[in-house]
């Protein structure tokens, strides 16, 4: 076995420096480009990765890391997994993963506890597992021809099949598992990384015995290439010894999020992860090289504590940013050369330079009532028809809504001139809600270029960057702002919008908010400030707000959390303690309104229904929830829920146009499990990645199934 590289990262970027991919993408789907276009892109964006890599000196680079949309779903593909219903589709790769027009696409949801969305795999009893290793071969050959050796990077077959729920089936995945090992080691491969960060969360006895038996027959297959099993975002915990038993050769360990292996790994290599692939911060040395030497094993390898998948690609690309701020930050490509001067023992400090932070002062709760007396003065005050109709926020974000944006900000188009555009666009939006007959309307944000970078930029605390993007899926990108100090509102920042659009219509308009939670979770935050504290602070920011949104005359205000369960701990044991100051810090930012307005609250896109006990301690009168992407899963677990509810009827991932017989058939289901004095209509999500064309149509049919339905109550 030849020995593993000394220095390397789990993974890299795809979307491309200028986001080249996203374009590519985009352009192949409108039909603006064919098919060789989008893999020229593809393949332009992999040939810059390694040669950028192998000139920061990196030693060990990874291919396979591309991927057209997800790498969840590419290993779908390679092992067959395609549901027959996508076969006959033009493209079935884009097909499970977007839909088609008269096909609904695959369930989404986040990668563990990151932004990131994966495409779930749909393993049936009529999945026929087949290997295809066009795709990993693939790259390990174009690395070759531009002179590179690669290792190339898979989903391991128990993550895989976890994330799939079907362990069950290991047998028929391990034997191409074992195919695919053999054609890499016929193709010269000398390394393979089967990622399994599902190895970092809880697992039964059951399921440790799969990870041994994986491993072991694996392992034992005598045509192969060295086996490097990752693990990341947490600690082995048990699931190390296991591994450590079987005759893997190399292990990935976390050690940003997880401790140094206490066990004896002499015979293994530990890949130690000690720059963080999380964050944007530079690794403090002493910190890494501490780690480093505690390690007990044959080789020890310097890499990153994850694939760098999650940060944006290069500080140099950011000229406005405070120097201060700037010298302490690490994107993918310092990251990458941070792991190389660790391994050559060639390091510099980190300068310690902001400002260190002071615990926010507590704020009274003064309670709001008990939900019967809120739901009354609500009730007097809002007068709404029975199922009433609402929308998550946004509207569709129009190019020329960007472009006015963009001008602004180069100071090319006067601010005056700007907002009139936001106006003009209030208005479209609230004149199409009152025409297609919505109950409780929304201004439709388009003065936010995102729901989190928006709040960020009129914060103190955070500061944003110009072309810090992450791919969030497929061809979505976000900007997360960075926090590094003190979190306060100096301004009220949504309220004259809000305000304006109440001024258009009779209809109860609902203002909107990002919560506390979520600006967090979607910022990249100092990694030396307690994640609490922090949320706390931006708690008491988004309350001020709350507070003068409803002293506005707004008398609805809508707090969305879409990542309170992303910030969940993956281990059971942290996730109590989690829950209980993320619950806080939400009632601590809306619990300043009053009982006659109505508070709001909208998840999406994670798994909700294992969270739903917190999600009804938040407390908020209504809480819409996304529902009709994931084949309304969640209506099996919302009979408990005692307050408003609207589990989503449009899947607004998809450009596909729902049916009014598809979203009466949801209703119907959603009535069979609550009572309809409580049952919300609504999109699963905002409307900003869709057209006015789909919106229109799509928000038609809504409305046209929920007047069948009301008229039969
Ligand atoms: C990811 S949740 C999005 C909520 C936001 N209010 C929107 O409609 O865009
Ligand atoms: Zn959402």
């Amino acid at each position: 076995m030849s020995v593993f590289p000394q220095s390397t990262v789990l993974g890299y970027p795809r979307i491309g420096p200028r986001r080249e991919l996203k374009r590519a993408l985009e352009s192949y789907w409108d039909g603006r480009s064919g098919r060789a276009e989008l893999e020229r892109t593809g393949a332009e964006l992999r040939a810059r990765t390694w040669r950028r890599l192998a000139e920061l000196g990196l030693e060990g680079l990874p291919s396979n890391t591309f991927s057209l949309y997800d790498q969840v779903l590419d290993t779908a593909v390679m092992l067959g997994a395609v549901p027959e219903r996508y076969r006959a589709a033009e493209d079935p790769y884009f097909a499970m993963a977007r839909g088609t027009e008269g096909l609904a696409p695959l369930r989404m949801t986040k990668w563990f506890d990151t932004n990131y969305h994966y495409i779930v795999p749909e393993i049936g009893p009529r999945t026929v597992f087949k290997l295809d290793a066009g795709k990993p071969l693939g790259e390990v050959r174009e690395a070759r021809a531009l002179g590179f050796e690669t290792r190339p990077v898979v989903v391991g077959p128990v993550t895989f099949l976890l994330l799939g729920s079907a362990l069950d089936r290991l047998e028929e995945v391990l034997g191409c598992y074992a195919e695919l090992l053999a054609a890499l080691a016929a193709e010269g491969v000398a390394w393979v990384q089967l990622d399994e960060p599902a190895l970092v969360a809880d697992r039964t006895p059951e399921e440790l015995a799969a990870v041994r038996d994986a491993y072991e027959r694996l392992g034992a297959l005598s045509e192969r290439p060295g086996l490097f099993v990752a693990s990341y975002f947490g600690d082995l915990g048990e699931a190390l010894p296991v591994l450590a038993a079987t005759p893997v050769e190399a292990l990935g360990v976390d050690l940003v999020r997880g401790g140094v292996p206490e066990i004896d790994l002499t015979g293994k290599t530990v890949v130690a992860g000690v720059v963080s692939g999380r964050d944007v911060w530079r690794t403090p040395p002493e910190r890494a090289l501490a780690a480093l030497g505690a390690i007990r094993a044959s080789r020890v390898t310097v890499s990153t504590s994850c694939s760098l998948l999650h940060v944006p690609y290069d500080v140099e690309a950011e000229s406005g940013l405070d120097p201060a701020l700037k010298e302490r930050l690490a994107f993918a490509e310092q990251k990458a050369a941070e792991v190389v001067a660790l391994a050559r023992g060639d390091v510099r400090g980190v300068p310690v330079s902001l400002p260190s932070e002071a615990a926010p002062a507590p704020v009274a709760a003064e309670g709001r009532g008990p939900y019967a007396v809120r739901a009354a003065a609500q009730g007097d005050r809002l007068r709404l028809p029975p199922l009433p109709i609402t929308t998550i926020g946004s509207f569709p974000q129009t190019g020329e809504l960007r472009a006015a944006r963009a001008a602004a900000a180069a100071g090319t188009l006067p601010q005056q001139d700007y907002e009139r555009r936001v106006e003009a666009e209030i208005e479209r939006v609230i004149r199409l809600q009152e025409r297609l007959g919505l109950d409780v309307l929304v201004h439709g944000e388009p003065e936010r270029n995102d729901m989190v970078q928006y709040f960020a930029e009129h914060l103190d605390g955070f500061a944003v960057t110009a072309n810090g993007w992450v791919q969030s899926y497929g061809s979505r990108c976000t900007r997360p702002p960075l926090l590094y100090g003190d979190v306060s509102r100096p301004a009220p920042i949504t309220v004259r919008w809000a305000r304006y659009a109440q001024s258009l219509t009779d209809k109860p308009v609902k203002g909107m908010l990002t919560g506390p939670v979520t600006i967090v979770a979607w910022s990249f935050v100092r990694d030396d400030l307690p994640l609490r504290d922090v949320v706390f602070q931006v708690a008491d920011a988004v309350r001020e707000e709350v507070r003068d949104l409803e002293a506005a005359g707004v008398p609805i205000v809508q707090v969305d959390e879409p990542a309170l369960r992303e910030l969940l701990p993956l281990r059971r044991a942290a996730q109590g303690g989690y829950l209980e100051w993320a619950v806080a810090a939400y009632r601590r930012a809306t619990s300043g309104a009053g009982d006659r307005t109505q508070i709001h609250t909208h998840l999406c896109y994670s798994d909700a229904d294992e969270i739903l006990a917190a999600i009804d301690a938040l407390d908020a009168d209504v809480t819409t929830i996304e529902s009709a992407r994931s084949g309304a899963r969640i209506l099996g677990a919302v009979d408990a829920f005692e307050r408003g509810l609207g589990p989503g009827v449009y899947d607004i991932h998809s450009p596909r146009v729902p049916s009014a017989e598809e979203v009466e058939d949801l209703l119907r289901r959603t009535l069979r499990v609550l009572p309809a004095e409580r049952v919300w209509i609504n999109p699963d999500c905002g409307l900003k990645t869709r057209t006015y064309e789909q919106v229109e149509a799509s928000l038609a049919n809504v409305v046209a199934a929920t007047r069948r339905l009301r008229a039969e109550l």
